[in-house]
């Protein structure tokens, strides 16, 4: 059977990146991604803005929609301090066996708990089912229209707290309009913008962050 285009990112991590080392696997995914087979992995520009986030805000619990390959759950898990977990959703069953192949390659399996389900379903039960209290951060990176009505259920959830800060990749392409229209006009969130561009392309993208305000 022909194999995919994430088990093909996989498999060159597998060969080319250090087991246990997950810069040498964001680089490994990265080099395939530039130079082969372009992916929606967040990427290393727009990374290092995750990067900045993460570090800013040290979350003990952080949440991530739309796993993918893991590339987002890598460079976030390999940042977190003692103790700090990331839930990370995923609804694609072949993408989150994926994932988490690489999350256990990187040494990161112990920080990362990989959801398989739609959002929708997950969300409701953090609380109740995965022990969550509230969300100290949230990178939101799945389906572009969903990053509104998402944003919407963590409060209806009272997922987020005074201070929790969401990270929305691609504002500009695909684009997320409902969302920004929706958390720009919102006193409940204070928003930057962090231009940058499309991972592995010369295409502007952005990435705004949306702090909750209580
Ligand atoms: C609701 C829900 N629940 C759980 N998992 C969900 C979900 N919606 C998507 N997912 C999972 O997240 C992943 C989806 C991510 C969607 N991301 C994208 O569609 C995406 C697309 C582009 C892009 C840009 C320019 C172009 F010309 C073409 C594509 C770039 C990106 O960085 C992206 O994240 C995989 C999917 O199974
Ligand atoms: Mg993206």
């Amino acid at each position: 059977m022909n194999q995919t285009k994430e088990q093909r990112i996989l498999n060159f991590v597998l060969q080319n990146a250090v087991r246990g080392d997950p810069c040498s696997v964001l680089d490994a995914i990265d080099k395939y991604c530039s130079e082969k087979e372009w992916a929606m992995n967040v990427g290393n520009e727009k990374g290092v803005i995750l990067d900045k986030t993460v570090e800013e805000v040290s979350p003990s619990v952080a949440l991530e929609l739309g796993t993918y390959c893991g590339y987002s759950g890598v460079r976030i898990a390999r940042l977190l301090k003692a103790g700090a977990r990331l839930l990370t959703v995923e609804f694609n069953p072949e993408f989150a066996a994926i994932a988490k192949q690489m999350f256990e390659f990187a040494g990161v399996q112990d920080k990362v708990r990989l959801l398989e389900g739609p959002s929708e379903e997950i969300i409701p039960q953090l609380k109740k089912k995965y022990e969550v209290d509230t969300l100290d951060f949230v990178f939101l990176d799945h389906w572009k229209d969903r990053y509104a009505p998402d944003t919407i259920l963590l409060q209806e959830c009272n997922l987020l707290r005074k201070g929790s800060v969401l990270l929305a990749d691609n504002v500009i392409i695909p684009g997320t309009p409902e969302f920004l229209n929706y958390v720009r006009n919102n006193s409940h969130f204070q928003c930057t913008n962090y231009p940058s561009h499309l991972e592995y392309m010369k295409a502007a993208d952005a990435m705004e962050k949306a702090v909750f305000l209580g």
